[in-house]
């Protein structure tokens, strides 16, 4: 058995070419491995696939999660389809193995009280899986800002400073950066509407925009709707999350290798 703590990423579904691919952004691994101080494994997709996958039929969340010290879950340009919050309406950007991968998985990782941390589409994805609903196009609505990038700019500038977030005053967001307020940057269309079943707010954006949930209770459930991945070696806020993060997977793993391991179903 390794000495590293595990940290479970489920991946993107992605044409290259005419063929699937699964796969994870690096910067993710990045801030996992050096930051976190986890092995960061890829997650395959569980839905269906186009080339013959059909990993759901075969293997189970619980599966994935076995011999895991935490789960990531990452930003994604894709978008969680409407029905997975009871909307209808088609979603173009859809990426429907990795629905059908992480919103069960969320479920069955905070029933494990496995540590969650939860970027971006991540976010979105653990307030959708515990029930809560998004905005579809946050800049459509009445009062709210234009949270999405600048396609045209650079990357380091689409992944730079975009607008201040006010944490939650003495929540989980604050105790960990030591601040009261953050500058972030900003790269998503959608985002948090209703909240999900036992989430609460550990920011806001200055249109009112929840930026970051935690789930009080659990061993680490935070999801943040910024990416403190891009600069998680040097932004001391980006960096205290990942660490806090590590010191939760590394508690898991501990108290992991106490306890008798599930065997998976026949
Ligand atoms: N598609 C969702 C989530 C946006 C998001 O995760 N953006 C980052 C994509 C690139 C990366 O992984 O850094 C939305 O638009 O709200």
């Amino acid at each position: 058995m390794g000495t590293w703590p595990r940290v479970g990423i489920p991946v993107d579904v992605k044409r290259i070419g005419d063929a699937a691919f699964h796969a994870v952004g690096e910067k993710y691994l990045a801030a996992v491995a050096h930051v976190t101080g986890a092995l960061p494994l890829l997650l395959p997709a569980l839905g269906r696939g186009e080339e013959g996958a059909d990993l759901g039929g075969q293997f189970k969340p619980d599966d994935l999660l076995d011999g895991l010290d935490g789960l990531f879950l990452t930003g994604s340009h894709s978008n969680i389809e409407p029905r997975h919050w009871g909307e209808s309406g088609d979603e173009p950007a859809a990426d429907p193995q990795r629905d059908a991968t992480t919103l069960p998985l969320v479920r069955s990782a905070i029933g494990r009280d496995l540590p969650v941390l939860a970027v971006c589409r991540g976010l979105q994805e653990l307030n959708v899986a515990l029930g809560g609903s998004l905005h579809r196009a946050v800049h459509t609505r009445e009062g709210y800002d234009d949270h999405r990038e600048d396609g045209a700019r650079p990357r380091a500038e689409r992944y730079g400073p975009a607008h201040p977030v006010t944490l939650t005053v003495d929540g989980l967001l604050q105790r960990i950066t030591g601040a009261a307020e953050l500058t972030v940057n900003s790269l998503h269309g959608q985002g948090v509407q209703r909240l999900g079943r036992g989430l609460v707010v550990e920011a806001r954006a200055p249109d009112g925009l929840v930026e970051a949930v935690h789930l009080p209770g659990a061993r680490f459930v935070v999801g943040v709707q910024w990416h403190p991945e891009w600069d998680a070696p040097t932004n001391p806020a980006s960096r205290a999350l990942f660490e806090a993060f590590g010191d939760a997977v590394r508690a898991y793993a501990a108290d992991r290798k106490q306890l008798p391991q599930r065997m998976p179903e026949a």
